[in-house]
């Protein structure tokens, strides 16, 4: 039975792989993890997508189990600040895209525009973040959604399959060192032996396989399948099998962050409930709302501005309350690996690819690889089907999210320097620009949207659209000869009902302190 994994590396993608194996095959798997004592974690990546809400529920975990260990908090949407013109917001929320008489209501927006903010007017959250509410009431239940948390068909679904049945209402933020920790001592328990250790070397066999690798202190650690989580070193995926690095740079140039964690009064400053990312001259800010901090870091393109600079404009936007935090500078590898599973090697994590963090997909491409090499866990006679399809997959997932991310820049409407003009001339991945096209004459749907599952529905295309607003969008031209008066019905609702909910539901702030 081909059951002993070596996984290489303690970041979240090593911890997440080894609980979740865990969790899913119990005893019958023989797990192994060695993390170096000296290399670190990168040590970020603290929002997520809603999907993740699975991995926990897999892993047995309730909220009220791992959420206050993790000073963890809930994200209701991103919120892009000042990337169509200065003052201007707009939220890309969890919140499925209602829609009337076969339109989505975004398309009856465009018609009769109620009001200036589409997110506003279609969505009940974007008021909700605003007033800085929880999604949940003090007694725990959820704000009135159709969402039913306990229904048996939501139950033991891969990502993939739950979407476009439903759209859960928020995700999470949450210290990623934590996090690490907390499933650390879930993996332990579990029976995952940890070794703190340097792998030095990698050992190949006469086909090229690994067959063993080799630590400072502890010998040669032997497995039948190796996972390489050893973050943007690729050690045995990229360094020792040699398997090329795709770049994404062309479409997406920020190379570079900094990070702050910026200890604050919580209480006092209350809780947005959502991942802020505020347009900079040569990037972007994330401002990230914990228990007891505020995450914050600024992604940028080093051909625009120094590292120097970016720290200081990151320290000026935070002010004071960032005098004391110490600054960890990142060099970020932006692509995918050629192939993330090699031989009897699969690279989870930033070994395996990674785009900036705009719409925190990090996170979301381990949970999908996991979920996917489950799905393809390999036999004794190592069916290369399992190893394609799983290559397969992965490869689509950082695709669709390098092209999603590209649509945000090529639309905004910001162009007041160098940096934001380049974002409206840099190459296109292939099939965009003919998407664009599609859609300033519709607006996004499954039929026009990167065609394989990457996670987005059509209803984040259609909000990073409206939201940016660098292209024209019109309405389709059959709205024109519809009544209007069903479109205008459904924007009074969602008016009436968020108002009632932000009257209702608690302070995201307040509701932490009755979890904790
Ligand atoms: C600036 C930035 C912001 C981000 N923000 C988000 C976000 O908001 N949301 C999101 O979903 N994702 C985000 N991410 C991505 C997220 O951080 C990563 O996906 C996640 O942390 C996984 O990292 P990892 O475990 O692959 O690598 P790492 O955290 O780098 O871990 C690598 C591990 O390998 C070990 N290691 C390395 N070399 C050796 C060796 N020789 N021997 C033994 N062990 C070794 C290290 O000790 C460490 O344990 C962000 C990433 C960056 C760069
Ligand atoms: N898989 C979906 C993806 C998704 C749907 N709405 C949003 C909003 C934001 Cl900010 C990120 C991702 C998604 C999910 O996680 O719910």
């Amino acid at each position: 039975m081909l059951n002993k994994v070596v996984i290489v590396g303690g970041g979240t993608a090593g911890w997440m792989t080894a609980s979740y194996f865990k969790a899913a095959f119990g005893d019958r798997i023989d797990i192994t993890l060695v993390e170096s004592g000296t290399v670190g974690a990168v040590g970020v990546g603290e929002a997520t997508f809603s999907d993740i809400r699975h991995f926990f529920e897999f892993l047995g975990l309730k909220e009220s189990d791992w959420m206050p260990a993790c000073n963890a908090t809930y994200k209701l949407a991103v919120r892009f600040e000042n990337w169509r013109e200065p003052g201007h917001y707009f939220y890309h929320p969890f919140e499925q895209m209602r829609s009337v008489n076969g339109f989505p209501l975004t398309d009856w927006w465009l018609q009769q525009r109620p009001s200036d903010r589409f997110d506003k007017d279609c969505f009940a959250m974007a008021s909700i973040i605003d007033a800085g509410r929880s999604p949940r009431h003090l007694n725990g239940a959820l704000l009135d959604t159709p969402y039913d948390e306990s229904a048996e068909e939501m139950q033991g679904l891969t990502m993939s399959e739950h979407q476009g049945r439903t759209q859960f209402p928020y995700a999470y933020h949450f210290e990623a060192a934590l996090l690490a920790k907390y499933l650390s001592a879930y993996a332990v328990e579990r029976g995952v032996r940890h070794i703190v250790d340097d792998v030095r070397d990698v050992e190949l066999d006469e086909r090229g396989w690994i067959s063993s690798v080799r630590t400072a202190e502890h010998g040669d650690i032997t497995g039948d399948l190796y996972i390489d989580c050893t973050g943007f070193r690729g050690l045995l995926l990229n360094k020792a099998l040699e398997e090329p690095f795709l770049s994404f740079q062309e479409n997406l140039p920020n190379d570079s962050a900094i990070a702050l964690q910026v200890p604050m009064d919580m209480e006092r400053r209350g809780i947005l409930p959502c991942t802020t990312a505020t347009a900079q001259d040569a990037g972007w800010i994330w401002t990230i709302p914990l228990t007891g901090r505020v995450g914050t870091g600024y992604v940028y393109a080093r051909d625009y501005i120094s590292p120097d600079e970016a720290e200081r404009t990151l320290r000026e936007f935070v002010g004071p309350a960032a005098a004391d935090a110490e600054a960890n500078h990142i060099r970020m590898r932006i692509g995918r690996s050629r192939n993330s599973w090699v031989k009897n090697c699969v690279g989870i994590g930033l070994s395996s690819g990674f785009v900036e963090p705009l719409e925190s997909t990090g996170i979301f491409f381990i949970h999908h690889a996991i979920e996917q090499l489950v799905n393809n866990f390999p036999g004794e006679d190592w069916n290369p089907a399992h190893r394609d399809l799983y290559n397969q997959s992965v490869a689509h997932v950082m695709e669709g999210v390098r092209e999603f991310l590209t649509v945000h820049y090529a639309t905004a409407k910001r162009a007041d320097n160098q940096y934001w003009r380049d974002t409206k001339t840099r190459p296109l991945p292939e099939g965009l620009a003919e998407r664009l096209e599609k859609w300033k004459t519709q607006l996004p749907n499954t039929e026009t949207v990167y065609p394989y599952y990457h996670g987005l529905p059509p209803y984040s295309y259609m909000c990073v659209l409206l939201g940016m607003g660098g292209i024209e969008l019109n309405p389709s031209p059959a709205l024109a000869l519809s009544d209007p008066r069903a479109a205008a019905r459904e924007f009074e609702a969602i008016r009436q009902k968020t108002e009632k909910l932000v009257d209702v539901l608690p302070a995201a702030y307040d509701y932490f302190t009755r979890l904790g």
